[in-house]
């Protein structure tokens, strides 16, 4: 089966499941042209409703960037290449015109906490953990993470997370507002489908004018602009000899 699988139920779900257990669900190149073409048809399929965002397995929900393949990458020019492609895709998710969920199935670390962040709303099995570690790599959030983070929690909260670069539990994440609903670890698709029922029983046009509302607002202050520029700043850190000597310790303790 290939890296991402793409489903449609009755309901109007888009269940996108990053399909790479072998790798925690680590996001290459591939990953990402599969997200941007999914991002564009559940915009113009007037019959998707809901995207919903997860992974396989229940060890990862995303490890974020694919180090195996991103760690070729040296210079600041090289790396923006890469983190601004992912910075787009996560524009278009965040401006997605419908109701996103990123459904936690198990851990979400560095860029797959910016793609749960992109989503409207981050659903988690009570037993993962999630964490932007990027400041462990020497980097900060490369695919415009903190400035959607902003967008989302309160300022302290954004930057408790983000600074500490530590792994939270899923409790402390609703705790702090970053998770909206807890499940148990059984059956997290069908509390999913319970969860958005009464989001489901709107017309598709109720949901789109409501998440256009807020997209209004990410214009109004430059949501766009802000990412890229974070993006820049990932990419100068990325060229540091601490980023690539963590990248580098641990593709070597593997
Ligand atoms: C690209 C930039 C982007 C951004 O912010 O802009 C980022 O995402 S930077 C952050 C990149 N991600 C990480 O640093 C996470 C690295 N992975 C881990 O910390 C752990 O693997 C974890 C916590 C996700 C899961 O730990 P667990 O003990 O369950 O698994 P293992 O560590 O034993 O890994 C199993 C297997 O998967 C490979 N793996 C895991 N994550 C990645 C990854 N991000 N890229 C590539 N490969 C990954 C790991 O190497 C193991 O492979 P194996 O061949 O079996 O040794």
């Amino acid at each position: 089966m290939g890296k991402v699988l793409v489903e449609r139920d009755e309901k109007g779900i888009v269940w996108l499941t990053i399909n790479r257990m072998e790798k925690r669900n680590a996001i290459d190149y591939e990953v990402m042209d599969i997200f941007k073409a999914t991002i564009d048809e559940v915009a113009a399929n007037k019959d998707d409703k809901v995207l919903v965002i997860t992974g396989a397995g229940n060890r990862a929900f995303c490890s974020g960037g694919d180090l195996s393949v991103f760690h070729n990458l040296h210079t600041k020019d090289e790396a923006y290449a890469m983190l601004s492609k992912m910075g787009e895709i996560l524009y278009s998710l965040m401006t997605l015109p419908k109701p996103t969920v990123a459904l936690l199935n198990g851990t979400a670390i560095g860029g797959g906490c910016e793609v749960a962040t992109a989503c409207d709303f981050r659903l988690a099995n009570e037993n993962v953990k999630f964490g932007f570690v990027q400041g462990k790599l020497g980097i900060t959030t490369g695919w415009g993470g903190a400035s959607m983070l902003f967008e989302k929690l309160p300022y302290d909260k954004a930057m408790t997370l983000l600074m500490t670069a530590k792994q939270y539990s899923a409790r402390e994440g609703y705790e702090l507002g970053f998770i909206h609903k807890l499940f148990d670890e059984n059956e997290i698709r069908e509390q999913c489908e319970a969860y958005l029922a009464p989001y489901l029983s709107q017309s598709t046009g109720v949901l789109e004018a409501y998440k256009n509302a807020a997209i209004r607002k990410w214009k109004e202050v430059n949501l766009r602009e802000r990412m890229f520029l974070e993006i820049e700043q990932c990419a100068v850190l990325w060229e540091s000899d601490e980023h690539h000597e963590a990248v580098k310790a641990f593709l070597e303790n593997k």
